[in-house]
């Protein structure tokens, strides 16, 4: 996980867990991902930042300068991101503040949001398996290349690696969904599990509450849907699961519905699509799901000092950002053996997938599928990293894209939003606020998108817009309408 170290302002999930009172033992992953590229380029990023640029620059000697120089850029914005208080972009009292405390760190976040990844590359690196490698950089956490990733954001994960590291929580991720509920209810909260909210009602066009799907009604002076915009507001082509994970009931209360089992069609807001909302939809398009296989193998089909992460992208670079083209592979019991009995590894192998490919299936058919392109993948990564590794099989299982849309409840199985075309680098993005008044959007189809520490961003700006709007936190209408007003003038022009 990223956002888990010590230090710095961008450590959301240690800051998330502090608030409520809790605190995780970690253990640093001593490099962030080991790269298994075309043409046999292997590169591993280690934690610390110099043994990183000196492998890299050991494979493209001749692009030294290129390198640093992309790289510096980078530092550059992520020393400026790590120096602010980060609060909402959406609340002028606060903007104002930060731009008058740090105008140079915010000048160039305003100078690069704009940007992408792959044009600054450019501008420093010519040559061009170099620059494929930067777009494997990027896909990694966009699944898109780095011309279509936002400069901003890959300066956030390139750097924040080697600044605050991967950090592994003891015991497996689950805990910190699972320490973040018990700190929320010790903190007073109530959380509703198994709450499938299929409508926000309005009333006079205002959001005033939300209805189950067993009936039940809640009203409250604000609605945050941390479904995704498309679960959310609907799309128009494709029927959507209705979710809604977070209702504020008031600021003190936030009550987290948590639901695995809902197939319901429907959007939340039963509405024709609020314009804000066709300019998102026209801007980005719903990123493809994952192909997922959780393995547990023996663990003498490992070579001593395998690393943790690997992304594995065999010969052609062509194939990256298509379907089954690149595989994940994470092995967490190489950080913490206890995830696992005595003399075995956990396997977690992803690759992306559409949810095109798995509808209209028999039952027979979507299990028989499920194991013959599971199996090939198997068979990729036996050829590439692991000779035996079929026959060191003891447990696995599949998930496709059809698993993450009924167990995440989102459209299609969706990752998250990708830009349809080449974006305005962050531009388009849509902070918290919606069209609707008392209604709040949070989550990775939010500004500034896919990731955990960029998703733990959007609650942390839509808290603190939403504490302005009940009087919680000072505010000012007059600069609130020419703020919300020129933001939403920035995101057409995107
Ligand atoms: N590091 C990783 O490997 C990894 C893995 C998964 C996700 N992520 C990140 O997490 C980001 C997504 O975060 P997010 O918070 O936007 O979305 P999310 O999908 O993580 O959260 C949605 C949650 O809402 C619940 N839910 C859905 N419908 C509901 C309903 N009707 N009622 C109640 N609960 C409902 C789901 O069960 C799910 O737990 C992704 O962009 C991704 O980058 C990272
Ligand atoms: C408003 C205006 C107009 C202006 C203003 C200016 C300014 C001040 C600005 C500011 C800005 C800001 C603050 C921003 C912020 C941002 C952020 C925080 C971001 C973040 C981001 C993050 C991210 C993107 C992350 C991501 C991550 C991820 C996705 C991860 C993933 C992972 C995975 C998938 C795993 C892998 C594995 C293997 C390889 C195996």
């Amino acid at each position: 996980m990223f956002g888990f170290s010590d230090k710095g302002n961008l450590n959301l999930i240690t800051q998330a867990l502090e608030a409520v009172g809790r605190k995780m033992r970690v253990l640093p992953d001593p490099s962030t991902v080991h790269f298994h590229l075309p043409g046999d380029l292997s590169v591993l990023v280690h934690r610390k930042y110099e043994d990183f640029i000196n492998e890299l620059v050991s494979k493209f000697p001749h692009e030294k300068e290129g390198i640093l120089k992309f790289y510096d850029t980078c530092w550059t914005i992520f020393n400026s991101l790590n120096s602010l208080e980060l609060k909402s972009l959406e609340e002028p009292l606060y903007l104002f503040r930060q731009f008058f405390q740090k105008p140079r760190e915010c000048l160039t976040l305003a100078y690069y949001l704009p940007q992408n990844a792959g044009d600054i590359a450019r501008k420093f690196i010519k040559d061009q398996e170099l620059l494929s490698f930067i777009d494997a950089e990027c896909f990694i956490v966009s699944t898109v290349n780095a011309l279509q990733t936002p400069m901003i954001n890959a300066s956030m994960v390139l750097c924040d690696r080697h600044f605050g590291g991967i950090n592994y929580p003891v015991g497996g991720v689950g805990g910190i969904a699972i320490s973040l509920a018990d700190g929320l209810v010790e903190k007073g909260s109530e959380i509703r599990y198994k709450a499938n909210v299929t409508n926000v009602i309005l009333e006079n066009g205002k959001a005033v509450g939300v209805r189950l799907s067993n009936g039940k009604e809640f009203f409250a002076k604000t609605v945050i849907s941390n479904a995704t915009r498309w679960d959310t507001f609907g799309n128009s082509n494709v029927s959507s699961i209705g979710t809604l994970k977070k209702l504020v009931l008031s600021f003190s209360l936030i009550c987290s519905f948590k639901l695995f089992f809902l197939e319901c069609t429907g959007k939340l807001v039963k509405e024709e699509l609020p314009e804000e909302e066709k300019n998102f939809q026209k801007n980005y398009v719903k990123a493809p799901s994952f192909l997922s296989i959780h393995m547990g193998v023996k663990a003498s089909v490992l070579p001593a000092g395998t690393d943790c992460h690997h992304f594995i992208l065999e010969d052609n670079w062509n194939n990256l950002e298509k379907p089954y083209g690149s595989i994940f592979l994470s092995i967490p019991t190489v950080l913490d053996p206890s995830l696992a009995p005595e003399g075995h590894h956990i396997l977690h192998i992803f690759t992306t997938a559409g949810i095109e490919d798995w509808e209209g299936l028999s039952r027979k058919e979507y299990e028989e599928k499920k194991e013959v392109v599971a199996n090939e993948i198997i068979r990729r990564l036996e050829k590439k990293l692991f000779p035996g590794l079929q026959d060191s099989i003891v447990l696995k299982e599949v998930g496709s894209p059809k698993t993450h849309r009924r167990f995440l409840a989102r459209n299609d199985g969706t990752y998250g939003p990708m830009p349809r075309g080449k974006p305005k680098g962050l531009l388009a993005m849509p902070f918290n606020t919606t069209s609707i008044d008392g209604l709040y959007c949070v989550g990775d189809s939010c500004f500034p998108g896919q990731g955990v520490i960029a998703v733990a961003f959007s609650g942390i700006m839509c808290a603190h817009r939403v504490a302005a709007d009940i009087g919680l936190e000072q505010k000012s209408p007059v600069l609130d309408a020419g703020l919300l007003g020129l933001l939403r003038w920035l995101r057409t022009l995107a």
